[in-house]
Protein backbone atom coordinates (compact mmCIF):
# COMPACT_ATOMS: atom_id res chain seq x y z
CA UNK A 1 0.00 0.00 0.00
CA UNK A 2 2.80 2.36 1.03
CA UNK A 3 4.52 2.20 -2.16
CA UNK A 4 1.63 3.57 -4.53
CA UNK A 5 1.52 6.90 -2.19
CA UNK A 6 2.35 9.98 -4.13
CA UNK A 7 4.90 12.55 -2.07
CA UNK A 8 4.09 15.97 -3.37
CA UNK A 9 6.88 18.39 -2.30
CA UNK A 10 6.53 22.14 -1.64
CA UNK A 11 8.42 23.02 -5.13
CA UNK A 12 6.02 21.16 -6.63
CA UNK A 13 2.85 22.23 -5.37
CA UNK A 14 3.97 26.39 -5.63
CA UNK A 15 5.06 25.38 -9.78
CA UNK A 16 1.27 23.98 -10.33
CA UNK A 17 -0.98 26.26 -7.98
CA UNK A 18 -1.96 29.71 -9.51
CA UNK A 19 -4.61 31.68 -8.00
CA UNK A 20 -6.54 32.03 -11.30
CA UNK A 21 -7.86 29.09 -10.69
CA UNK A 22 -7.68 28.21 -6.98
CA UNK A 23 -9.64 31.09 -6.01
CA UNK A 24 -12.74 29.89 -7.72
CA UNK A 25 -12.78 26.36 -6.43
CA UNK A 26 -11.88 28.10 -3.03
CA UNK A 27 -15.15 30.06 -3.31
CA UNK A 28 -17.00 27.21 -4.63
CA UNK A 29 -15.88 24.79 -1.48
CA UNK A 30 -17.17 27.53 1.09
CA UNK A 31 -20.09 27.64 -0.47
CA UNK A 32 -20.60 24.28 -0.40
CA UNK A 33 -19.33 24.28 3.63
CA UNK A 34 -22.47 27.04 4.19
CA UNK A 35 -24.42 24.57 2.70
CA UNK A 36 -23.10 21.20 4.22
CA UNK A 37 -24.37 18.86 4.89
CA UNK A 38 -26.68 19.03 1.73
CA UNK A 39 -23.67 20.00 -0.27
CA UNK A 40 -22.11 16.31 0.48
CA UNK A 41 -19.58 18.43 2.78
CA UNK A 42 -19.25 16.76 5.71
CA UNK A 43 -16.29 18.44 8.22
CA UNK A 44 -16.21 18.65 11.70
CA UNK A 45 -14.12 21.51 13.66
CA UNK A 46 -10.98 20.61 13.98
CA UNK A 47 -9.31 19.23 17.06
CA UNK A 48 -6.57 21.32 18.45
CA UNK A 49 -4.07 19.15 20.77
CA UNK A 50 -1.63 22.12 22.94
CA UNK A 51 1.78 21.57 23.68
CA UNK A 52 2.15 23.74 26.50
CA UNK A 53 5.78 23.50 26.59
CA UNK A 54 6.33 25.50 23.43
CA UNK A 55 2.91 27.79 23.56
CA UNK A 56 2.17 25.66 20.52
CA UNK A 57 -0.62 22.89 19.06
CA UNK A 58 -1.17 20.38 16.79
CA UNK A 59 -4.49 20.62 14.40
CA UNK A 60 -6.31 17.64 12.96
CA UNK A 61 -8.45 18.69 10.15
CA UNK A 62 -10.03 16.26 8.42
CA UNK A 63 -12.96 16.85 5.06
CA UNK A 64 -15.06 15.02 2.94
CA UNK A 65 -16.83 16.53 -0.31
CA UNK A 66 -18.19 14.02 -2.29
CA UNK A 67 -19.10 16.49 -5.05
CA UNK A 68 -15.36 17.21 -5.59
CA UNK A 69 -14.56 13.27 -4.78
CA UNK A 70 -12.27 14.00 -1.90
CA UNK A 71 -11.04 12.97 1.17
CA UNK A 72 -8.65 14.23 3.46
CA UNK A 73 -6.70 15.13 6.61
CA UNK A 74 -4.66 17.83 7.38
CA UNK A 75 -1.90 17.69 9.99
CA UNK A 76 -0.82 20.92 10.64
CA UNK A 77 1.73 22.28 13.80
CA UNK A 78 1.98 25.99 14.87
CA UNK A 79 4.79 26.56 17.06
CA UNK A 80 5.03 30.35 17.19
CA UNK A 81 8.91 30.52 18.73
CA UNK A 82 10.51 28.48 16.07
CA UNK A 83 12.96 30.97 14.99
CA UNK A 84 15.90 30.96 12.80
CA UNK A 85 14.79 30.12 9.59
CA UNK A 86 12.50 27.67 10.74
CA UNK A 87 9.18 28.16 9.98
CA UNK A 88 6.16 28.48 12.60
CA UNK A 89 3.60 26.43 10.75
CA UNK A 90 4.31 23.26 9.21
CA UNK A 91 1.68 21.13 7.36
CA UNK A 92 0.88 17.79 5.52
CA UNK A 93 -2.64 16.56 3.63
CA UNK A 94 -2.76 13.01 3.47
CA UNK A 95 -5.49 12.36 0.25
CA UNK A 96 -7.76 9.09 0.65
CA UNK A 97 -9.45 7.19 -2.31
CA UNK A 98 -12.99 8.06 -1.44
CA UNK A 99 -14.76 4.27 -2.25
CA UNK A 100 -11.97 2.12 -0.69
CA UNK A 101 -10.14 4.86 2.18
CA UNK A 102 -6.75 3.62 0.52
CA UNK A 103 -4.23 6.23 1.13
CA UNK A 104 -3.22 7.95 -2.25
CA UNK A 105 -1.08 10.96 -1.50
CA UNK A 106 0.84 12.90 0.90
CA UNK A 107 1.63 16.66 -0.03
CA UNK A 108 3.69 19.25 1.65
CA UNK A 109 0.58 21.43 2.72
CA UNK A 110 3.11 24.63 3.63
CA UNK A 111 2.35 25.99 0.29
CA UNK A 112 -1.13 25.17 0.05
CA UNK A 113 -1.56 26.40 3.33
CA UNK A 114 -0.24 29.89 2.24
CA UNK A 115 -1.86 29.94 -0.82
CA UNK A 116 -5.36 28.66 0.10
CA UNK A 117 -6.14 30.81 3.56
CA UNK A 118 -5.05 34.17 1.11
CA UNK A 119 -7.50 32.47 -1.74
CA UNK A 120 -10.39 32.41 1.41
CA UNK A 121 -9.43 35.80 2.01
CA UNK A 122 -9.88 37.12 -1.52
CA UNK A 123 -13.05 35.66 -2.19
CA UNK A 124 -14.02 37.34 0.63
CA UNK A 125 -12.61 40.38 -0.06
CA UNK A 126 -14.38 40.47 -3.26
CA UNK A 127 -17.95 39.57 -1.57
CA UNK A 128 -17.67 42.52 1.04
CA UNK A 129 -15.89 45.21 -1.57
CA UNK A 130 -17.33 46.99 -3.96
CA UNK A 131 -15.63 48.98 -6.54
CA UNK A 132 -11.78 48.65 -6.95
CA UNK A 133 -9.89 49.40 -3.81
CA UNK A 134 -6.65 51.55 -4.07
CA UNK A 135 -4.69 50.78 -1.07
CA UNK A 136 -3.75 47.55 0.80
CA UNK A 137 -2.24 47.65 4.10
CA UNK A 138 -0.75 44.32 5.76
CA UNK A 139 -0.19 43.89 8.85
CA UNK A 140 2.85 40.99 9.48
CA UNK A 141 5.72 40.59 7.36
CA UNK A 142 5.45 36.87 7.37
CA UNK A 143 4.11 33.74 4.81
CA UNK A 144 0.65 34.94 5.23
CA UNK A 145 1.83 38.73 5.05
CA UNK A 146 3.21 37.00 1.35
CA UNK A 147 0.95 35.18 0.18
CA UNK A 148 -2.19 37.57 0.73
CA UNK A 149 -0.13 40.44 -1.27
CA UNK A 150 -0.21 38.44 -3.99
CA UNK A 151 -4.12 36.85 -3.79
CA UNK A 152 -4.78 40.21 -3.19
CA UNK A 153 -3.29 41.78 -6.15
CA UNK A 154 -4.28 38.78 -8.35
CA UNK A 155 -7.73 39.90 -7.89
CA UNK A 156 -6.99 44.11 -7.68
CA UNK A 157 -4.50 46.66 -8.96
CA UNK A 158 -3.39 48.80 -6.19
CA UNK A 159 -1.99 52.26 -6.10
CA UNK A 160 -0.40 51.12 -2.79
CA UNK A 161 0.96 49.11 -0.48
CA UNK A 162 1.91 49.26 3.07
CA UNK A 163 3.61 46.88 5.01
CA UNK A 164 3.94 46.96 9.23
CA UNK A 165 5.88 44.52 11.19
CA UNK A 166 6.63 44.36 14.88
CA UNK A 167 10.26 44.12 13.48
CA UNK A 168 10.71 46.49 11.17
CA UNK A 169 13.26 44.71 9.25
CA UNK A 170 11.40 42.32 8.07
CA UNK A 171 8.53 44.62 7.05
CA UNK A 172 11.31 46.25 4.64
CA UNK A 173 12.88 42.70 3.18
CA UNK A 174 9.39 41.98 2.10
CA UNK A 175 8.83 45.22 0.86
CA UNK A 176 11.47 45.32 -1.04
CA UNK A 177 11.06 41.87 -2.23
CA UNK A 178 7.40 42.89 -3.22
CA UNK A 179 7.96 45.60 -5.76
CA UNK A 180 8.20 49.58 -6.55
CA UNK A 181 4.93 50.50 -5.07
CA UNK A 182 4.73 48.24 -1.88
CA UNK A 183 6.66 50.03 1.09
CA UNK A 184 7.31 49.39 4.68
CA UNK A 185 6.36 51.56 7.06
CA UNK A 186 6.98 51.51 11.15
CA UNK A 187 4.19 52.96 12.47
CA UNK A 188 1.02 50.82 12.27
CA UNK A 189 -1.17 53.04 12.57
CA UNK A 190 0.44 54.91 9.44
CA UNK A 191 0.47 51.94 7.90
CA UNK A 192 -3.05 51.23 7.74
CA UNK A 193 -4.38 55.01 7.39
CA UNK A 194 -6.63 55.29 4.40
CA UNK A 195 -6.55 51.95 3.70
CA UNK A 196 -9.48 50.77 1.63
CA UNK A 197 -8.51 47.05 2.42
CA UNK A 198 -6.51 45.47 5.64
CA UNK A 199 -4.70 42.23 6.29
CA UNK A 200 -3.47 41.52 10.00
CA UNK A 201 -1.47 38.31 9.29
CA UNK A 202 0.77 38.15 12.99
CA UNK A 203 1.62 36.20 15.57
CA UNK A 204 0.38 38.50 18.11
CA UNK A 205 -1.70 37.30 21.17
CA UNK A 206 -2.92 41.17 21.50
CA UNK A 207 -4.55 43.51 19.38
CA UNK A 208 -1.92 45.32 16.49
CA UNK A 209 -5.08 47.06 14.93
CA UNK A 210 -6.67 49.82 16.67
CA UNK A 211 -10.64 50.49 15.60
CA UNK A 212 -9.67 54.33 15.55
CA UNK A 213 -7.16 53.86 12.63
CA UNK A 214 -9.16 51.69 10.31
CA UNK A 215 -11.15 54.16 7.80
CA UNK A 216 -14.81 53.62 7.74
CA UNK A 217 -16.26 51.47 5.01
CA UNK A 218 -12.88 49.51 4.82
CA UNK A 219 -12.80 45.54 4.74
CA UNK A 220 -10.17 43.64 6.91
CA UNK A 221 -9.45 40.01 6.63
CA UNK A 222 -8.37 38.92 9.97
CA UNK A 223 -6.26 35.92 9.65
CA UNK A 224 -4.05 35.48 13.25
CA UNK A 225 -4.67 35.14 16.16
CA UNK A 226 -6.78 31.59 15.64
CA UNK A 227 -6.55 30.61 19.55
CA UNK A 228 -9.84 31.16 22.06
CA UNK A 229 -7.49 33.39 24.27
CA UNK A 230 -5.20 35.20 21.39
CA UNK A 231 -6.69 38.53 19.71
CA UNK A 232 -4.96 41.08 16.82
CA UNK A 233 -7.90 42.83 16.60
CA UNK A 234 -9.14 45.83 18.83
CA UNK A 235 -12.35 44.61 20.39
CA UNK A 236 -13.85 47.79 20.00
CA UNK A 237 -13.81 47.06 15.58
CA UNK A 238 -15.06 43.44 16.57
CA UNK A 239 -18.16 45.04 17.93
CA UNK A 240 -18.68 47.77 15.58
CA UNK A 241 -18.00 46.27 11.90
CA UNK A 242 -20.11 43.72 10.10
CA UNK A 243 -18.00 40.39 11.02
CA UNK A 244 -18.29 37.50 8.61
CA UNK A 245 -16.10 33.82 9.16
CA UNK A 246 -15.09 31.32 6.85
CA UNK A 247 -16.96 28.73 9.46
CA UNK A 248 -19.64 30.41 12.44
CA UNK A 249 -18.74 27.29 14.68
CA UNK A 250 -15.06 28.15 14.67
CA UNK A 251 -14.92 31.26 15.20
CA UNK A 252 -17.34 31.26 18.15
CA UNK A 253 -14.76 28.23 19.53
CA UNK A 254 -11.48 29.37 18.20
CA UNK A 255 -11.13 32.82 17.56
CA UNK A 256 -9.98 34.99 20.50
CA UNK A 257 -11.17 38.16 18.39
CA UNK A 258 -14.70 36.49 18.46
CA UNK A 259 -14.89 35.58 21.66
CA UNK A 260 -13.03 38.50 23.96
CA UNK A 261 -15.19 40.40 22.13
CA UNK A 262 -17.91 38.57 22.24
CA UNK A 263 -18.73 39.90 18.56
CA UNK A 264 -21.38 38.64 16.82
CA UNK A 265 -20.87 36.59 13.21
CA UNK A 266 -23.35 38.21 10.37
CA UNK A 267 -22.90 34.91 8.11
CA UNK A 268 -20.21 33.05 6.70
CA UNK A 269 -18.03 34.18 3.70
CA UNK A 270 -20.13 30.73 1.73
CA UNK A 271 -23.72 32.52 2.71
CA UNK A 272 -22.61 34.94 0.54
CA UNK A 273 -21.44 33.01 -2.35
CA UNK A 274 -24.51 31.34 -2.43
CA UNK A 275 -26.48 34.18 -2.37
CA UNK A 276 -28.32 33.30 0.62
CA UNK A 277 -27.49 36.89 2.78
CA UNK A 278 -26.77 40.34 1.30
CA UNK A 279 -23.27 41.72 2.00
CA UNK A 280 -22.95 44.85 4.05
CA UNK A 281 -20.27 46.25 1.75
CA UNK A 282 -21.40 49.60 2.74
CA UNK A 283 -20.08 49.23 6.26
CA UNK A 284 -16.97 48.12 7.87
CA UNK A 285 -16.55 44.54 7.35
CA UNK A 286 -14.27 41.97 8.57
CA UNK A 287 -13.61 38.51 7.85
CA UNK A 288 -12.09 36.35 10.26
CA UNK A 289 -10.48 33.96 9.01
CA UNK A 290 -10.01 30.92 10.78
CA UNK A 291 -9.18 28.24 8.07
CA UNK A 292 -11.09 25.11 7.30
CA UNK A 293 -10.26 21.70 6.28
CA UNK A 294 -12.23 21.71 3.21
CA UNK A 295 -10.13 24.52 1.41
CA UNK A 296 -7.35 22.16 2.21
CA UNK A 297 -9.10 19.48 0.66
CA UNK A 298 -10.17 21.25 -2.53
CA UNK A 299 -6.57 22.76 -2.84
CA UNK A 300 -4.64 19.64 -2.64
CA UNK A 301 -7.46 17.86 -5.31
CA UNK A 302 -6.53 20.48 -7.91
CA UNK A 303 -3.19 20.20 -7.28
CA UNK A 304 -3.19 16.42 -8.06
CA UNK A 305 -5.37 16.97 -10.90
CA UNK A 306 -3.06 20.00 -12.69
CA UNK A 307 0.04 17.11 -11.64
CA UNK A 308 -1.92 14.40 -13.40
CA UNK A 309 -3.02 16.91 -16.64
CA UNK A 310 0.53 17.93 -17.42
CA UNK A 311 1.50 14.29 -17.10
CA UNK A 312 -1.49 13.53 -19.81
CA UNK A 313 -0.27 16.24 -22.02
CA UNK A 314 3.53 14.92 -22.10
CA UNK A 315 2.31 11.04 -22.76
N1 LIG B 1 -6.78 31.77 9.06
C1 LIG B 1 -6.04 30.81 8.52
O1 LIG B 1 -6.49 29.99 7.74
C2 LIG B 1 -4.58 30.77 8.87
C3 LIG B 1 -4.09 31.58 9.84
N2 LIG B 1 -2.77 31.59 10.12
C4 LIG B 1 -2.34 32.51 11.16
O2 LIG B 1 -1.86 33.70 10.52
C5 LIG B 1 -0.82 34.30 11.31
C6 LIG B 1 0.42 34.50 10.45
O3 LIG B 1 0.87 33.23 9.97
P1 LIG B 1 2.22 33.12 9.13
O4 LIG B 1 2.36 34.29 8.24
O5 LIG B 1 2.26 31.76 8.55
O6 LIG B 1 3.30 33.22 10.29
P2 LIG B 1 4.79 33.77 10.17
O7 LIG B 1 5.48 33.26 11.39
O8 LIG B 1 5.34 33.46 8.84
O9 LIG B 1 4.60 35.34 10.27
C7 LIG B 1 4.13 35.94 11.45
C8 LIG B 1 4.40 37.42 11.45
O10 LIG B 1 3.98 37.95 12.72
C9 LIG B 1 5.06 38.68 13.28
N3 LIG B 1 4.96 38.58 14.74
C10 LIG B 1 5.45 37.59 15.53
N4 LIG B 1 5.16 37.88 16.82
C11 LIG B 1 4.51 39.06 16.83
C12 LIG B 1 3.99 39.88 17.85
N5 LIG B 1 4.05 39.51 19.12
N6 LIG B 1 3.38 41.04 17.50
C13 LIG B 1 3.28 41.39 16.20
N7 LIG B 1 3.76 40.66 15.19
C14 LIG B 1 4.39 39.50 15.50
C15 LIG B 1 6.33 38.07 12.73
O11 LIG B 1 7.42 38.97 12.76
C16 LIG B 1 5.88 37.78 11.30
O12 LIG B 1 5.97 38.92 10.50
C17 LIG B 1 -0.62 33.35 12.48
O13 LIG B 1 -1.38 33.79 13.58
C18 LIG B 1 -1.17 32.04 11.97
O14 LIG B 1 -1.51 31.11 12.96
C19 LIG B 1 -1.89 30.81 9.43
C20 LIG B 1 -2.33 29.94 8.48
C21 LIG B 1 -3.72 29.83 8.13
O1 LIG C 1 -6.17 26.41 8.86
C1 LIG C 1 -4.94 26.48 9.08
O2 LIG C 1 -4.13 25.93 8.38
C2 LIG C 1 -4.52 27.26 10.26
N1 LIG C 1 -5.41 27.84 10.93
C3 LIG C 1 -5.19 28.54 12.14
C4 LIG C 1 -3.79 28.84 12.43
C5 LIG C 1 -2.84 27.86 11.95
C6 LIG C 1 -3.11 27.37 10.57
Amino acid sequence: MVENIRLISAQVVEEVLKYDELIPVIESALGKFSNRPQSGVIQPLRTCLRIPAVDGFLGVMPAYSESDGVLSTKLLTFFPHNSGGLSTHSALTVLFHCQTGVPTAILDADVITAYRTAAASAVATKHLVSGSPKKLAILGAGVQARSHFYALSHLYNFYEVTIWNHRPEKAKALAAELGNHVTSVDDAEKAVRDADVIVTATNSSTPVLKAAWVKSGAHVNAVGSCRPDWHEIDPLLMQTAAVYADSKEAALKESGDVIKAGATIVAEIGELVLGKVQPRNSETTVFKSLGIAIEDAVAASLVLSKLDAHTASTQ
